[in-house]
């Protein structure tokens, strides 16, 4: 079979799924999802510890789709808890799986994204690239003040998505990214609230720990009763931070994450479902409200996105506290396989430079 110049695998690791594709330039030629159960990943302690039997199982999936991995022209993971950084296309180098295999900002399955795409790009010598990991930072130096001198206001987002979003949308109005305002929110299992401003993100609700509570997390808590209830004995260190990252939110109320359940129970006329689903529209609604004013009220479009941008009745509760804002554009779901070929594509082309991440 003759080299396709452009055929790109792209891998996106996520908590209880690997997510892959190929792609030759925009079109796709398939897309898997292999689910990983709680069993399945137990064994490992530490996500750098998935490595082997998640590539083991991308192996497989490119067999039983019949892709030679010698036909691919380069290899697209996404982009984990690294340092902060621009958004953009980055070439994946030694320092950066240093950074990943220390984990040193945290542990996130994305982490495994660069690593991944490193090792089956090195044994073909082909270029692989990670596009707009979480760490993306863009924000300006007044939003990096907390109010507390111990701690610095960080950027962690659902930058991928977002960013590919914003620009399909610039697109659709027949502008550039960088000529646009957008408040954009990501409602996943996390949330994400941006202002971006002419193409930079320049500031963010830190999606594992700040802003509107989300399906799994607590969002900002008041500080002064957080405090208490760390110090109140009930709790160790890991089951709390447990607890406010991944059992917080929709988790902590109903014992589950799907927003259609949460939905389901409060159609069946469950009253603390009605409150809370309402609680998460409301917030959400107030932190675009506070975005907007970061854009100093120069807003050309409100984006919502994410799974949870499928549901009516959230999307209509959102709309209703912020269309005097700005128009909203709804996109749900998310795009992010598509992201990571468009982000590499961008530089096989030439149309951006990969930077270097160091
Ligand atoms: N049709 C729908 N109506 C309402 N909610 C939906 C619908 N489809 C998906 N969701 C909700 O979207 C949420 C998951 O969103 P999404 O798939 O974007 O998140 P994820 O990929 O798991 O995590 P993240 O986006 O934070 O990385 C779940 O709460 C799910 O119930
Ligand atoms: C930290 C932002 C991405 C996620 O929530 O997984």
């Amino acid at each position: 079979m003759a080299l396709s110049k452009n055929r790109i695998l792209v891998i996106n690791p996520g908590a209880t799924s690997t997510k892959m594709g190929v792609f030759e330039d925009e079109a796709l030629l398939f897309k898997r999802t292999v689910d990983h159960s709680v069993q399945d990943l137990q064994e490992f302690a530490k996500v750098v510890d998935q490595y082997q039997y998640r590539l083991d199982l991308a192996l497989q999936v490119l067999k039983e789709e019949n892709i030679e991995i010698k036909t691919l022209a380069s290899i697209v993971g996404r982009g984990g808890l690294l340092k902060s950084l621009p958004g953009g296309t980055y070439k994946v180098n030694e320092k950066m799986i240093e950074d990943l295999k220390k984990a040193e900002r945290g542990e996130h399955a994305s982490n495994l994204g660069a690593v991944m795409a490193s090792d089956l790009a090195g044994q073909l010598n082909v270029p692989a690239f990670i596009v707009d990991p979480v760490s993306v930072d863009e924000m300006e130096p007044v939003a990096r003040i907390s109010g507390l001198a111990d701690i610095e206001r960080i950027s962690l987002s659902h930058a991928l998505n977002m960013k590919a979003v914003a620009r399909k949308v610039a697109q659709e109005m027949d502008k550039a990214y960088e000529d646009v305002n957008f408040v954009v929110v990501h409602l996943g299992t996390g949330v994400s609230v941006t202002p971006h401003k002419r193409g930079k993100m320049i500031d963010v609700n830190n999606a594992k720990a700040e802003g509107p509570f989300s399906p799994d997390r607590c969002g900002g808590l008041p500080a002064d009763q957080l405090v208490k209830l760390c110090f109140s004995g009930k709790y160790t260190y890991d089951e709390l931070k447990e607890k406010v990252s991944s059992k917080g939110g929709f988790y902590s109320y109903f014992g589950t994450t799907d927003a259609r359940e949460v939905e389901a129970m409060a159609a069946a006329g469950n009253e603390k479902a009605n409150i809370v689903l309402e609680a998460l529209a409301y917030q959400v609604a107030k932190e675009i409200g506070a975005m907007a004013a970061v854009l100093e009220g120069d807003v050309d479009k409100i984006i919502l996105t994410g799974g949870i941008a499928y549901s009516k009745r959230i999307v209509a509760d959102i709309a209703k506290r912020v269309k005097f804002i700005a128009p909203i554009e709804v996109v749900p779901g998310e795009e992010e396989l598509e992201s990571l070929a468009l982000g590499a594509l961008r530089v096989i082309r030439g149309e951006e430079e990969a930077a270097i991440y160091s």
